[in-house]
């Protein structure tokens, strides 16, 4: 459960008094999600959520996420557009921590997935890449290959408790990603999702009818998104690699975007990479979160599953 900030209705009640958005009706916490604590709200008006932000997302960044999401739910792309007070401002503070409002997106998360959901996701991760080109501030990856060391070593070791033999190996594939990273200029960039799993991404039928969770997005490799993609999206039971999944996922992804040879031969390695960014966040929590606090734990392990086999293939 992601509810760390509780809000009392009558603090919310005033605070929504300063939108133009109808009275509160009723508001419950969502379960869902790990990073940030969200709220359903409903109004006279219509349905909205309430976001207050925790965790690792930096209040600095937040303007960039808001505006990103802006951008984007105004060029036509299906995601929550932050809703602006009477003073037209997105960003604001309510119970100590930053919060914004956004606008409540329907469909849900799909429950299987198939090829035509990959295919699905593949297009609309394009659109978000096309549509997002005119969006010209950029934001640092900071869980991209340079955070990824960092990040290991400030769990001490911890993964050997995990699986022994485990800080050898994510040492030996941090060397090898190290050495091998495209330069910024070796491939198309822009602004990507960066986490765009399975729920973050809301279906209604056969179409996606919402992205969500901008709060890791920011500015690097195009290919590396579809790479996050096919790491989410395209596994069996945690483990076996789905290639028809791929496949679809990179033909829908190529009917907005055709991609460039040296996006697909760095394929494979931005998909190592990809694994190894999601292994080390889930290590950190797994290390990290007290034990008892309302919030479910991920497997790192999966991850190293999914690095093992992307560091064993040459083609994607
Ligand atoms: N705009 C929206 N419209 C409808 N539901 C939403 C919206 N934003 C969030 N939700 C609901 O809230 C849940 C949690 O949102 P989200 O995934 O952004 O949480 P988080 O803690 O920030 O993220 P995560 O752990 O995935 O990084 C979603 O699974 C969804 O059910
Ligand atoms: N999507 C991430 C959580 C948010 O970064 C994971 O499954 O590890």
């Amino acid at each position: 459960m992601a509810v760390y900030t509780e809000v009392a209705a009558e603090t919310l009640r005033a605070f929504l008094g300063t939108y133009n958005i109808g009275t509160l009706e009723a508001f419950e916490g969502i379960a869902e999600g790990i990073e940030n604590s969200n709220f359903l709200l409903k109004t006279s008006d219509s349905k909205y959520i309430l976001t207050l932000f925790e965790r690792r997302v930096q209040p600095k960044d937040l303007p960039w996420f808001l505006g990103l999401m802006k951008h984007l739910s105004q060029k036509g792309l299906n995601c929550p557009q932050p809703v602006e007070d009477q003073k037209g401002q997105a960003l604001r503070e309510l119970a100590g921590r930053p919060a914004a409002i956004t606008t409540f997106l329907s469909g849900r998360a799909i429950e299987e997935i198939d090829e035509a959901s990959c295919a699905a996701i593949g297009e609309a991760l394009a659109q978000f890449h096309v549509l997002g080109a005119d969006y010209k501030i950029e934001r640092k990856n900071a869980l991209s290959i340079e955070g990824w060391r960092p990040l290991f070593e400030s769990c001490h070791g911890a993964g050997d408790d995990l699986s022994s033999g485990l800080t050898q190996e994510i040492s030996k594939a941090l060397l090898r990603l190290e050495k091998n990273w495209p330069q910024t200029d070796d491939l198309p960039r822009g602004q990507i999702h960066a986490d765009l799993f399975p729920d973050n991404a809301f279906f209604q039928g056969k179409t996606v009818s919402g992205i969500i969770d901008f709060y890791f997005a920011c500015t690097d490799f195009f290919a590396y998104d579809i790479a996050i993609c096919l790491n989410a999206w395209c596994f069996k039971e945690d483990k076996t690699f789905l290639p028809t999944f791929a496949k679809a996922m990179i033909d829908g992804y190529e009917k907005v975007r055709p991609l460039e040879r040296a996006e697909k031969e760095a394929l494979p390695l931005l998909c190592q990479g990809a694994a190894i960014r999601f292994f080390l966040t889930r290590l950190y929590d797994w290390v990290n979160t007290p034990e008892g606090a309302l919030v479910t734990k991920k497997d790192p392990l999966v991850y190293l599953t999914r690095l093992r086999y992307f560091s064993e293939v040459d083609h994607v």
